[in-house]
C-alpha cells in the first residue's frame, strides 16, 4: 500500500491521498493540487484518521506556502482554513502549526518540515505498537487474544502502519491474535469498509459485527481486550474517539475487559484538562439518514450526529503513546521525546 497521505513533487507539487471513500470497492489515489481541494478532501473523509489528518494539515500549509510565496498573511489564512475543517482531531491543527512555524524560512523549509512529519509517522506508530503490545500481553491471558476494535485506526488512519490497529498488527506478528472483532462503525462504516480491508491485507482472522453487538460480545466473554485509537486525549486521560467507543468502554469496565487506547504523543493535548473541554465535531444529517446514498429515514428527519464521544480515562486500562503511558490516573514517561524517524526504529 502507498503512504495514506504523501507529497508528489512533480509539476507545481500536490498532496496525494488514498481515497478512503472508495474503499473497499476500489483502491485509488487522489491528487490534491490546491488548498480548496485538500479542505474538501478532509471534510468528505477522503483523508481521515487523526495522524493522517496531521500529515494532511502540514502538507496543506506547504501547498499554500508554494502557491502564495511572498504573502505570509494569505498563507496563514489558508492554513487556518485547513486547521478548522475537523475540530476534534488535534493532530490536524498540530500538523498545520508545525509546518507554519517554518514559514519565515520560505516554502521549501515548510515543505521539508511537513515531509519530516510524514517520515516520522511510521516509526512512531511502530514504536507505540510495540509498547502497547507489551502492555496488552502483560494484562491479558497468556494465549492468542480475541480483540475488539472500533472505527479504523490502521495504516489508513495514519501515514503508515497505524495506531490501535498497528498494535494489533504487532500482536499478530508475535502470534498473539486469535481473532479481531471489527465493529462496522455507523454512520460511515470505517470499520466495515477500512478496518476489514486492512485486516484482510494483513491476513489476520476477523469477523465484522454491527456496533450494537460489540457491548454484548464483551458481556458474553468473547473479547479479551478492546484496542482503539483516539482523536484527542486530555491531560487527565479522557479520550475522544469515534462515536460508539464510550459504550464499548462501559461494557468492558462492567465485565473486567481491558480497553487500551493507542495514539501518538501528537494526539495528547495537555492543554485540555478533561474530556468535558474537548469540542466534538457534529456532522451532516444525511450521513445518518442514508446508507451509501440510499435513504433509510424520511428525508427531513432531525438528526443527532456527533462524530466522536469521550471515554473517561478511568474506564481505560491504559493510554499508550510512543513515549508515555497513562495508567491508574497518571502519566509515566518511559522514553525520551521527541522521537525521530531514525531513533524510533
Ligand atoms: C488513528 S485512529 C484514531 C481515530 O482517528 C479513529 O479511531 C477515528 O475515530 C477516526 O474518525 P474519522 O471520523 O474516520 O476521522
Amino acid at each position: 500500500m502507498d503512504r495514506t497521505v504523501d507529497w508528489d513533487g512533480s509539476g507545481e507539487g500536490a498532496v496525494t491521498a488514498v481515497d478512503q471513500r472508495a474503499l473497499p470497492a476500489e483502491y485509488r489515489l487522489r491528487r490534491l493540487a490546491t488548498v480548496d481541494e485538500l479542505v474538501a478532501a478532509i471534510a468528505d473523509l477522503t483523508i481521515r484518521g487523526a495522524p493522517a489528518l496531521g500529515a494532511a494539515g502540514a502538507l496543506g500549509v506547504a501547498l499554500a506556502a508554494r502557491r502564495h510565496a511572498g504573502d505570509p498573511a494569505r498563507v496563514r489564512d489558508e492554513a487556518e482554513r485547513v486547521a478548522a475543517v475537523r475540530p476534534t482531531a488535534v493532530n490536524l491543527r498540530r500538523g498545520v502549526e508545525r509546518a507554519l512555524a517554518r514559514l519565515g524560512d520560505g516554502p521549501d523549509a515548510v515543505l521539508a518540515e511537513a515531509c519530516a512529519l510524514l517520515d516520522e509517522d511510521e516509526a512512531i506508530n511502530r514504536r507505540m505498537g510495540r509498547r502497547a503490545a507489551d502492555l496488552i500481553t502483560a494484562v491479558c491471558p497468556d494465549r492468542p487474544l480475541r480483540v475488539l476494535t472500533h472505527c479504523n485506526s490502521g495504516a489508513l488512519a495514519a501515514v503508515a502502519w497505524g495506531t490501535g490497529l498497528g498494535a494489533v498488527r504487532e500482536l499478530a506478528g508475535r502470534g498473539r491474535i486469535a481473532e479481531v472483532l471489527a465493529c462496522e462503525t455507523r454512520p460511515l462504516l470505517q470499520g466495515a469498509r477500512l478496518t476489514v480491508w486492512e485486516l484482510r491485507e494483513m491476513g489476520v482472522a476477523h469477523r465484522l459485527c454491527v456496533d450494537s453487538a460489540g457491548p454484548s460480545a464483551i458481556a458474553r466473554g468473547l473479547v479479551d481486550a478492546v484496542i482503539v485509537g483516539a482523536d484527542r486525549i486530555a491531560a487527565n486521560g479522557d479520550a475522544a474517539n469515534k462515536i460508539g467507543t464510550y459504550a464499548l468502554a462501559c461494557a468492558a469496565a462492567r465485565h473486567g475487559v481491558p480497553v487500551v487506547v493507542v495514539a501518538p504523543e501528537s494526539t495528547v493535548d495537555h492543554a485540555t484538562r478533561s474530556g468535558a473541554d474537548i469540542v466534538i465535531e457534529e456532522r451532516a444529517a444525511d450521513e445518518v439518514r442514508t446508507v451509501a446514498g440510499v435513504p433509510t429515514a424520511p428525508p427531513d428527519t432531525p438528526v443527532y450526529n456527533p462524530a466522536f464521544d469521550v471515554t473517561p480515562g478511568a474506564l481505560l486500562a491504559a493510554v499508550v503513546t510512543e513515549a508515555a503511558t497513562f495508567r491508574d490516573g497518571a502519566w509515566t514517561v518511559e522514553a525520551p521525546a521527541p522521537v525521530t524517524a531514525e531513533a524510533a526504529r
